[in-house]
């Protein structure tokens, strides 16, 4: 491939060292020269030949700034002996170039490199040439409006914002319009009706999948509201929203951010935001009959995820730590729910949830998965029993299965779910915009087959490779608890969950040893309960955008001899 033209060379001085610095459109390189031994007061600039070098694409350049002679004497003094004259402590006019430098698991930070330059014309024309480039890069935000959840996870949210990330959006020029929080739902409320959207070029989340999920609501539905869309109406196709959202993670899960990340690393979310990335991330809708009930973007869990979540809501005091409480008490319990799940298998797709292959930064899964309206076309409906043979060969494209069964879990993740507690996630190859959701079921089991699924999650084994475990990929799905089925048309689940919450089914839950099955469990949303248990979902495709570009493949290391970090 040809190359850019190059706009700026000169040899410059880092760390009392030559180097011949470059910088085309693309990418900013310098390359150290030799013999470069320690420059002697009055010596020549052009010295040398060419020995390591190291180059930083023009799209990962933080920010570009002049160096203040106090600043280069602080740095100089860390390796410089005390100078022993006037002339000798004389600090040549520089500029400090900051940019991204990858690190170990994913995690980016910010790096930075003084040159020093024989004159303050040239200095100047390297800091104005530099910001040139980064001002052609206008998929860069550069105000945006953030909310910060001061109670997700371990009440940090506040801190981390302004310790670890607002200095760097300052040091990028962004201007930021920030709201901590007051109660749940002010930023979904806020977002759905009194942001003046147009003032910003992306919305950040300082919390959990929670705070997230809020974000996600008030963004989405704002949306639909503007284009006269009906979220209550299942069938509808609904609009994707054109703003950013960034993650900052600050919550117990963060799935979110460690599934498009690769982290969970607020100063790595912080620098996806400033180089602009843009990743677009499938939705569930989720609707009881006609009425909307929520959306999901990472677990949608009924029995399992559902009953730990509940337990866990009233622990919300211990923090994070309350999940692996409630996981191990839900566990015990080993509770399992009767009812029909319903999907619509995708036939046309590129990938399997059983490839071995993930979804990663640029995946051609994802670019070519077509978007098949959502209309249901001629439904043929197989019903199949647990433990007969699933046969789904009826010769139609669009034929919905049905299951009857005992389920531990039902779970239906549009993203992989990965996250530090299961760093490959519930659906190791789910893809983050392929429009569609991978459908877990988990038939009733022992405990002990049930303790070898969920260790799966943490290790290198694969977690489907279980006859009591099914996975489908999906863009609907359906789901009726038993207790319903008899008489379908009965929307009377209020008075059941009392049923259940009643003095036998609070001891039921509460006691680790009894078998008896409660009637139904909860769904689960993000990490929010649902008021039904009958429901109907449907992935819609790129839904929404974050400040992310998916999990890059093996960070490329560069020695970075002579690089001091920021
Ligand atoms: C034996 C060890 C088994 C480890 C199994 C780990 C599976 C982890 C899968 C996690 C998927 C997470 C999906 C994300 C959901 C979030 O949207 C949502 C909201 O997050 P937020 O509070 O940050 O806002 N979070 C959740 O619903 C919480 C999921 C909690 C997962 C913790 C599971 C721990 C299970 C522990 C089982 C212990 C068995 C012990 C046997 C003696
Ligand atoms: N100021 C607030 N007071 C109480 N709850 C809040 C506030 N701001 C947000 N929330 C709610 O807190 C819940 C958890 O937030 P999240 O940031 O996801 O933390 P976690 O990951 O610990 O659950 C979300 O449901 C969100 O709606
Ligand atoms: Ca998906």
């Amino acid at each position: 491939m040809e190359k850019p033209p190059r706009l700026l060379l000169s040899r410059l001085w880092l760390q009392n060292r030559v180097y011949d610095v470059t910088l085309n459109s693309v990418v900013f390189a310098w390359k150290e020269t030799e013999p470069n031994k320690k420059r002697p007061p009055g010596s020549s600039w052009n010295t040398c030949k060419a020995a390591g070098s190291h180059s930083v694409p023009v799209c990962e350049i933080i920010a570009v700034q002049e160096t203040a002679e106090e600043v280069q004497k602080k740095n100089a003094g860390k390796w410089h002996r005390v100078p022993r004259s006037p002339e000798e402590s004389y600090q040549p006019p520089a500029f400090t170039v900051f940019y991204v430098d990858r690190s170990r698991q994913h995690r980016w930070r910010c790096r930075s490199v003084t040159f020093h330059c024989p004159d303050w014309g040239l200095c100047q024309q390297w800091i104005q040439t530099i910001e040139e480039q980064l001002f052609l890069l206008t998929y860069r935000p550069k105000r945006l409006l953030v909310y910060i959840n001061p109670f997700g996870g371990k009440q940090q949210g506040k801190r981390i914002y302004d310790q670890k990330v607002a200095p760097i959006f300052s040091r990028a020029s962004i201007s930021t319009d920030v709201i901590v929080t007051e109660r749940a739902n002010h930023a979904r409320d806020h977002l759905k009706t009194d942001a003046d959207l147009k003032k910003y070029d992306g919305v950040v989340c300082v919390g959990g999948d929670g705070m997230f999920s809020e974000i996600v609501h008030g963004l989405i539905s704002r949306t639909q509201c503007d284009s006269g869309v009906d979220q209550n109406c299942p069938e509808e196709t609904l609009v994707p929203c054109d703003i950013r959202i960034g993650i900052i993670p600050a919550g117990s899960t963060d799935c979110i951010c460690y599934a498009t990340v690769g982290a969970n690393d607020p100063v790595t979310s912080a620098l996806h935001i400033i180089v602009g990335d843009s990743q677009p991330i499938d939705v569930c809708s989720v609707h009881h009959n006609n009425t909307f009930l929520r959306y999901s973007v990472s677990l949608l869990g009924y029995g399992f995820y559902g009953d730990l979540l509940i337990d866990s809501e009233r622990k919300r005091w211990m923090g994070p730590t309350r999940y692996d409480i409630s996981g191990a008490k839900t566990f015990l319990s080993h509770h399992y729910y009767e009812g029909t799940v319903s999907f619509l298998p995708v036939t046309d797709n590129v990938g399997s949830p059983r490839d071995k292959f993930r979804c990663r930064s640029g995946c051609h899964v994802c670019q070519h998965s077509g978007h098949l309206p959502l209309e249901e076309k001629q439904i043929c409906e197989q019903e199949e029993e647990e433990g007969e043979d699933s046969v789904s060969e009826i010769g139609h494209k669009d034929v919905w299965r049905v299951i009857r069964g005992k389920f531990l879990a039902i779970n239906a993740v549009s993203m992989s779910c990965a996250c530090p507690r299961s760093p490959k996630g519930l659906s190791p190859a789910a893809h983050l915009s392929d429009g569609t959701t991978d459908l877990i079921l988990v038939h009733k089991c022992s405990r002990v087959n049930f303790l070898r699924h969920l260790l799966r999650h943490t290790n290198k084994k694969d977690q489907f490779d279980h006859s009591f475990v099914e996975v489908h990929r999906v863009r609907r799905f359906r789901f009726m608890p038993k207790h319903q089925e008899v008489d379908s048309e009965v929307d009377s689940e209020p008075d059941l969950r009392e049923r259940g919450k009643g003095l036998f089914g609070q001891i039921c839950r509460d006691h680790p040893a009894c078998d008896c099955a409660p009637a139904h469990s909860t769904w689960s949303c993000d990490g929010e309960t649902l008021p039904h248990t009958a429901i109907q979902v449907s992935a819609h495709r790129q839904l929404i955008k974050l400040f992310a570009r998916g999990i890059e493949e093996q960070p490329v290391f560069e020695d970075s001899t002579g690089v001091c970090s920021a």
